[in-house]
């Protein structure tokens, strides 16, 4: 009885303490009577690996052959070295990608597959990316409802339980019509109207709960959309965005699926993987919130184009409303207020409109004159 007694304290203790009333952290008494989040079988061990006992994080990257995954393995295999970086999917890998570093299958409804790839490579990193995303969600709610929210709690789960640092991005999709839009702020009403979008709120808000009632180190940025010349967007509403390059290099025409006012948060994918680098690393006393908004620019399709033609004049833009993507974008932030990651962990993007069009077309610039020379 004495321990049963313990625990109801411990949980009464969590769940009426507040940031900076100087009661104990429930994290280390949970700890340490070894308390876990998800039932399990007796004879499983939990056993904490933590970060200082190697000299670089060992990292799992979930979904990691969807648009963004490939990139931040990229950059963490150049810090941490090659095989502290595994890569997991549910897809073949290219053989590129295969050839680049650790890969392995992993089904993030497969709870068992999950910690046994934890435990035998001894993770310490989790970075979870697979998602259905804002467009693909929608033509399939009941895929990412089991992806998105079912899958998030064994992620939850497993790194509460092995004592890992977890990163789940978040999304300017977690924010909805009843959001102030322009700029949206880090805490605001977030009613979102996608599954995609309600997944992530539920994400956030289960990722900061088991922080605050498992000591969890969860981490999460909301991302903008992302741009990313090397890999194609997975199914989101701000996938023209990145369309527009592809078909301007190949035919000089563009048919946009989002009206030419609509105003939305983007990203170039190097800001985006440092990002998510940085606050992986950032000191736990540096974070005042576990969910930071994350941004670098905003436009419209208009000025995108805009850009763009500066330097190829004789692109072509035309306008086919996709109605779906269009109801989704008009209830998405504008502008994307991120003074708190700025303040409190330094985040600094690199990339605005002008070079981000540049990169890019660099790169195809580039492809095309290797293609042509083949
Ligand atoms: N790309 C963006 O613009 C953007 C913006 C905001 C947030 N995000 C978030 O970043 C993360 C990565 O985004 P992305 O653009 O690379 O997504 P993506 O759609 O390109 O890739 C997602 C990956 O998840 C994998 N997946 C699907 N079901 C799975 C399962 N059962 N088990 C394991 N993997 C599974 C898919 O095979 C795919 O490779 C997502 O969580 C997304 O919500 C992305
Ligand atoms: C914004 C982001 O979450 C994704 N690119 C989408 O449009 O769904």
């Amino acid at each position: 009885m004495p321990v049963i007694r313990t625990l109801s304290k411990v949980a009464q203790q969590a769940l009426f303490s507040t940031p900076g009333c100087g009661c104990q952290p429930l994290t280390v008494a949970v700890r340490n009577i070894s308390f876990s989040p998800r039932q399990v079988t007796s004879d499983a061990s939990f056993h904490s690996v933590s970060f200082s006992e190697t000299d670089h994080p060992k990292v799992l990257i979930t979904g990691g052959l969807g648009q963004l995954g490939v990139g931040l393995a990229k950059m963490l295999r150049k810090r941490f070295g090659k095989n502290n970086v595994i890569l997991s999917d549910i897809r073949k890998p290219p053989s590129n990608v295969f050839h680049s570093g650790p890969f392995i299958y992993s089904d993030i409804l497969d709870y068992k597959n999950l910690r046994e790839i934890v435990v035998n490579n001894r993770i310490t990193w989790l970075v979870h990316y697979s998602a259905l995303l804002s467009a693909v969600g929608e033509a399939n709610v009941s895929l990412a409802r089991s992806v998105n929210i079912t899958g998030l709690h064994n992620i939850l789960d497993i790194a509460a339980e092995h004592g890992l640092r977890l990163f789940v991005p978040s999304t300017i999709g977690a924010f909805g019509p009843t959001s102030p839009r322009n700029p949206t702020p880090d805490l605001c009403v977030q009613r979102p109207r996608t599954i995609y979008g309600v997944s992530k709120v539920h994400a956030e808000l289960m990722g900061e709960y088991y922080h605050h009632r498992y000591g969890l180190d969860f981490r999460c940025l909301r991302y903008p959309g992302i741009i990313s010349a090397d890999s194609m967007p997975g199914g989101g509403t701000t996938d023209y965005a990145v369309q527009i390059f592809h078909d301007a290099i190949k035919s000089g025409k563009f048919e946009c699926n989002l009206r030419p006012d609509t105003r939305l948060p983007m990203m170039y994918i190097d800001d985006c993987v440092r990002a998510t680098l940085e606050v992986m690393e950032a000191p736990a006393d540096t974070l005042s919130m576990r969910t930071y908004n994350i941004n670098a620019m905003s436009f419209t399709p208009e000025e995108l184009a805009q850009e763009l033609q500066k330097q190829m004049p004789e692109l072509e833009v035309t306008y086919d409303v996709d109605h779906v993507r269009q109801a989704i974008a008009d209830t998405w932030p504008m502008d994307f207020d991120d003074s708190n990651a700025r303040n409190d962990w330094g985040w600094k993007h690199d990339y605005d409109l002008p070079e981000l069009v540049q990169t890019m077309l660099n790169y195809f610039g580039v492809e095309s004159l290797m293609a042509r020379a083949n």
